[in-house]
């Protein structure tokens, strides 16, 4: 591993969600059932932007191959079919804790701080360069490990919450780890002067900075 992939790395190690007191509190089991609906309803906003962003990208990419490695993070999230794919795993997640569907899309009760957060990461794969935006994807690089740690505290303190539900976080181990793979090949290829390594950098700094605002938010607003 070079030095810019560890540098890279180091920056989710640093300050990826997964260390938010939140995020601890939710693998502790120490959310209350209002607190836990109030995360899954306000991620539902990240999540529903999350193809939004991809297209984004999809549109600053000139090159066929470039595409169709870029293209499946869209239909992964919005499925071929309806009924399929990851924004309609993330409703089941909703019903499974009881929240009903017509909420989750009506976005209302969506906190003003998770609002400027999504906006945040959404602004920067539509104003960035190709390099910055595939490298503030690269939290990915410590999702799939949040995710095993998240179902396996899901299913030990909140068995409330229908096991059913918890597809969504079983598909993006594999998904997670798929992703990252690709956006961190890209990455290396892409950034060969310091001034681009610089700028990888910076982008992944500000996506943690938007995931960890998020948590910040519902935080304040449900604790
Ligand atoms: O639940 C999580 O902790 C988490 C984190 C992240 C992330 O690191 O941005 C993503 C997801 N989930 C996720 O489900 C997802 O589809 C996703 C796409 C992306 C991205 O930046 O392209 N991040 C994430």
């Amino acid at each position: 591993m070079n030095e810019f992939e560890k540098a890279l790395r180091a920056v989710p190690a640093r300050r990826y969600h997964h260390l938010h007191p939140f995020n601890r509190r939710m693998h502790d089991g120490l959310l209350s059932k209002e607190e836990l609906r109030g995360w899954i309803l306000n991620r539902f906003h990240y999540q529903r932007h999350i193809p939004i962003k991809d297209a984004l990208i999809l549109a600053k990419l000139e090159d066929p191959a470039l595409r169709r490695i870029w293209i499946h993070r869209i239909t992964d999230q919005d499925g071929s079919e309806p009924g399929e794919g990851g924004i309609e795993r993330w409703l089941q997640l909703g019903e499974a804790a009881g929240i009903p569907r017509a909420d989750l899309w009506s976005g209302a009760g969506v906190l003003p701080g998770v609002r400027l957060a999504v906006d945040g990461y959404v602004n920067l794969c539509r104003t960035g360069s190709p390099l910055e935006c595939v490298a503030s994807s690269l939290t990915e690089l410590f999702a799939p490990d949040l995710m095993r740690t998240r179902i396996a505290a899901f299913e030990k303190h909140y068995p409330w919450i229908d096991p059913e539900g918890l597809h969504y976080f079983r598909a993006r181990v594999g998904q997670g780890r798929r992703d990252s793979g690709e956006a961190l090949a890209l990455v290396l290829d892409w950034a060969r002067t310091e001034a681009d390594r610089t700028k990888a950098i910076k982008a992944l700094e500000y996506k943690c900075e938007v995931l960890w605002t998020l948590l910040d938010a519902v935080d304040r607003a449900y604790t």
